[in-house]
């Protein structure tokens, strides 16, 4: 379980002023959750999960996973980044057993477990391809093997799927949802894409404009597995109504909506 209380944290400006990022989030996820975080540019989100990731300090509040206080890294805790953030001089393989390398497992045996992580992303022949010779779809499989390597129980994903096409998206969220139910994962992941909140999760946390709070939490109670045919899912009622609260909510958040600048 993660459980986030009060988080607020600030950053300093380079005119010597403050950017309020998050304020007073509370926010507990449980144990094989699949949330998906929803909000404007700006709002925060990245900083959120950085922060459960142990990557940044925060100045109010706490994180706890599993009632152990976050203070750094740690294994049990992965990030899948957007822009992939692989090592390019590193082979396919090499990228995936890099954490496991970082652990001190034994050449052998991490090579054995990125093998099979290989083959669960559906990459089998592409080994020993370095980053540069794959397509972002693949790249990204990559990522998110290197991340289950380490076996964590919570994986976070920064837009993992934000700078693929539309069809290499399409197939890599089927794939997930697949490890998810499989693999038995906390998931929190965000997106800018409404459908891909809905489409994914469990819940859609909503963030609102900096600084970011939690401005409405919507459980999606479509059922699972869910069908990827938007002509499908994407046509029923449920899927309808969730969108377009979601979007009326986003709507007037955005700060380019006629009228937000008066
Ligand atoms: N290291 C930093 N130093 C100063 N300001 C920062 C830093 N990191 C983030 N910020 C600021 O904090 C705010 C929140 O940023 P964050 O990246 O978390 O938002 P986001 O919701 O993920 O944005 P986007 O949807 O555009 O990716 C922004 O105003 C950003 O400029």
């Amino acid at each position: 379980m993660i459980e986030i209380k009060n988080l607020t944290k600030r950053f300093p400006d380079r005119r010597g002023g403050t950017v309020h990022a998050l304020s007073e989030v509370d926010l507990t996820i449980a144990d094989n959750e699949f949330v998906t975080v929803l909000g404007p540019s700006g709002c925060g989100k990245t900083t959120l999960l950085r922060a459960i990731a142990g990557l940044t300090g925060w100045d109010e509040g706490g994180i706890l996973v599993d009632g152990e206080p976050v203070r750094a890294p740690g294994p049990e805790r992965a990030m899948v980044f957007q822009n992939f953030a692989l090592l390019p001089w590193a082979t396919a393989l090499d990228n995936v057993a890099f954490g496991l390398e970082l652990r001190g497992e034994p050449r052998g045996r991490r090579h054995a477990t990125a093998r099979e992580l290989i083959g669960l992303v559906g990459l089998d022949g592409f080994e020993d391809r370095l980053p540069g010779e794959l397509s972002g779809g693949m790249q990204q499989r990559v990522g998110l093997a290197r991340a289950l390597a380490v076996q964590p129980r919570v994986l976070l994903m920064d837009e993992p799927f934000g700078a693929l096409d539309e069809q290499t998206r399409r197939i890599l969220q089927e794939e997930l949802l697949t490890i998810w139910e499989r693999r038995r994962l906390t998931v929190v992941f965000i997106t800018h894409s409404i459908e891909e909140a809905v489409l994914l999760g469990d819940r859609v946390v909503l963030m609102s404009p900096r600084p970011g709070r939690i401005a409405e939490t919507v459980p999606v109670d479509i059922p699972r597995p869910r069908s990827f045919d938007l002509h499908g899912l994407g046509r029923t009622e449920e899927f309808t109504t969730l969108t377009t609260h979601l979007w009326e909510r986003l709507r007037t958040m955005h700060p380019d909506r006629v009228g937000a600048h008066r």
